[in-house]
């Protein structure tokens, strides 16, 4: 089967027996064979993320005005936990964001939005520009903590 970009994959439909195409981090379908988007050299990205952070986090506190006493070794095994959740399709990014992430985009189900080069920690600028639309990052580490990111746009 021929490539299909990062995320797709092939489905069909049970009730027409038709083939669509399912996006496993966006959660949308569609009829038409996905395609790459093109590779306009636009300079921002759009991406939602998933704070985890440890007791040696810049500011040890969470949006629910927690203190965070867990380690960083413990911080990347839930992260780990949430990355296996959403790619093998147990939960939505959103959801777990929603639900898990210390920052306080979680309220956005972790969206936040479109920007440059130079808004964000280089880390996670550099994790985020580094990703096709529509596909997860691994940990990445800020003084903030650590992160699963997901580029939308
Ligand atoms: O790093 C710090 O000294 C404190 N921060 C920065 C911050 C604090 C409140 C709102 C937004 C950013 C955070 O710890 C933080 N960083 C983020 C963050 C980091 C990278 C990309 C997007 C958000 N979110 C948060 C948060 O509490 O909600």
């Amino acid at each position: 089967m021929s490539d299909l970009p990062p995320g797709w994959e092939k489905r069909s439909s049970r009730s027409t027996g038709k083939d669509y195409y399912m996006n496993l981090y966006t959660k949308e379908s569609q009829w038409e064979v996905p395609t790459e988007p093109a590779q306009e050299k636009s300079d921002k990205v759009t991406c939602s993320h998933l704070l985890v952070k440890h007791r040696d986090s810049r500011r040890p506190q969470n949006w629910k005005q927690e203190t965070i006493t867990r380690s960083k070794e413990e911080a990347l095994q839930l992260l780990d936990g949430y990355r296996k959740m959403i790619v093998n399709e147990e939960a939505s990014f959103a959801e777990l964001a929603e639900k898990y992430s210390d920052c306080s985009s979680a309220r956005k189900g972790g969206d936040l939005g479109s920007f440059g080069p130079g808004q964000m920690q280089k880390p996670f600028e550099e994790a985020s520009f580094a990703l096709k639309v529509g596909e997860l990052s691994e940990a990445v580490s800020t003084d903030s903590g650590v992160h699963i990111i997901l580029r939308t746009a």
